[in-house]
Order: C-alpha cells, then structure tokens, then sequence
C-alpha cells in the first residue's frame, strides 16, 4: 500500500470478547471518529471460531470496505486469504514472516510484533511492512503480553536509522499516546481505549487528536 505510515495513525484492533455492545456497531461508531486502519482480531475469552468467526470477519470487511478502512486480520492467514484481506498482523508465536509474505504476496501489508533488536532486522528482512512494538504500557487485554517496555525500542530503532512504519501498542489512551509518536512511532494501535469506551466515537476522535497534535 502506498500511503501506509497515513494508515497506521490510529490503528482500531477488535473482536467480540473485546466489545460491550455489537462489533458492527463499534467499528462503525470507531470509523465516525476517525480510526485509520482495523484489525480483526479474534481471540480470548468466548472468542467465536469456525463459521460464526468469518461470519463477524465478513461483515467487519464491509464495514471497513464502505468507509475505505484497510482491514487486517490478526493471526489467521488462512481467513485473510479467504477474505481477501488488505493484510496480515503476525506475531514471533505465528507462522514465520518469510512464509506468510510468501503466501499473501508482495501486494498485501504483513505487520509482525517484535520485541527486540534482533527479531526487528529478522522481521524486515522476511518481508514485515511495519512493526508493532509493545507492550508499551501494562495492558489487562493480551493474557500472555510480555511486560511493558515503554518507547525504549522505538526510540533505538529510530535512532539506529529504521525508517519501518511502527506502531505502538498495549495500554494506549490518549492520555498517554503523545509520548508514543514523540518516541518516533507513526501512529498507534488500541484495543481496549476505544472498544470499551462508553463512546468509541469519542474515544477514536481523542486519539486522533494527540496523534496529529504536532503535524
Ligand atoms: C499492531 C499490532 N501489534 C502487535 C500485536 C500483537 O501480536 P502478537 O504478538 O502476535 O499477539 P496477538 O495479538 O496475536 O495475541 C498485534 N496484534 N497488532
Ligand atoms: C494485542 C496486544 N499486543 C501487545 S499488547 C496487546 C493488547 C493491547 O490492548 P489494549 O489496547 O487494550 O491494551
Ligand atoms: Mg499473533
């Protein structure tokens, strides 16, 4: 995708264990505030699988599809081939990076999480279009996250020279996204700020406003 690092400002990520009213009608109300990109992700407590899980995919990529939102599917290749996804978030736990790149090919966005240095040249090298760098901050929504590291990475990646589009991610609000795009990340990714938001419409507004406060 040409305008990527544009995409990645506020990344919405959802599925049904992460919403209090009915995912159409969060993402719709998210979209209204401004998101610019969404993942499907389906996973956790009372996560749907088999028919239901692409049924609530299809009507997700609709929704994304009307509004011109990129929507990525999170772990699942074999759904975003189906669906013809706009791309693929993996993470070190998932299929390697080279064989996912393989098998969505090169048109597709293949975002990979990575933690350190060392899986950050691995994950460019097989084929990653931007990174997802976190926890940044403790988050109560990823069971098994690995502990918050703050913008340490991303401020040693910008440093070192990656230009790689990054997204932070884990306990995003935006009382606390400024000092993300001020690491050196180009946008961020949520969950849990606009999912449970008593007006996700409001809450994406919010971030949005901190993410462009200084363009
Ligand atoms: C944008 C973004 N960054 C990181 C993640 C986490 O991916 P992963 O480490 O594979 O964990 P799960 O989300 O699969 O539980 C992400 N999904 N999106
Ligand atoms: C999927 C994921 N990967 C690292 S933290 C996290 C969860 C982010 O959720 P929230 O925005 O609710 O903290
Ligand atoms: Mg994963």
């Amino acid at each position: 995708m040409k305008n990527l690092q544009q995409a990645l400002k506020v990344y919405f990520i959802m599925g049904s264990p992460n919403c209090r009213k009915s995912p159409a009608e969060v993402l719709t109300e998210a979209i209204e505030g401004g998101i610019t990109l969404f993942q499907f992700r389906e996973k956790g407590e009372g996560a749907l699988t088999g028919n239901a899980k692409y049924k609530l995919a299809k009507e997700l990529q609709q929704i994304c599809q009307q509004h011109q939102i990129p929507f990525i599917v999170n772990d699942d290749l074999e759904l975003a081939l189906q669906l013809d996804a706009d791309g693929v978030h993996i993470g070190q736990e998932d299929e390697p990076v080279h064989i996912v790149r393989e098998k969505i090919g090169a048109e597709k966005i293949l975002g990979v999480s990575v933690h350190t240095m060392e899986e950050a040249v691995a994950a460019k090298q097989e084929g990653a279009d931007y990174y997802g760098i976190g926890p940044v901050f403790p988050t109560a929504t990823k069971k098994d996250a690995k502990p918050s590291q703050g913008t340490k990475l991303i401020k040693k990646l910008r440093i070192e020279g990656f230009t790689i589009p990054i997204v932070g991610i884990g306990g995003i609000t935006s009382d606390n996204a400024a000092c993300v795009i001020e690491a050196g990340a180009d946008g961020v990714s949520v969950i849990t700020a606009i999912s449970h938001a008593e007006s996700p419409l409001e809450a994406a507004k919010a971030l949005k406003m901190e993410v462009y406060r200084n363009e």
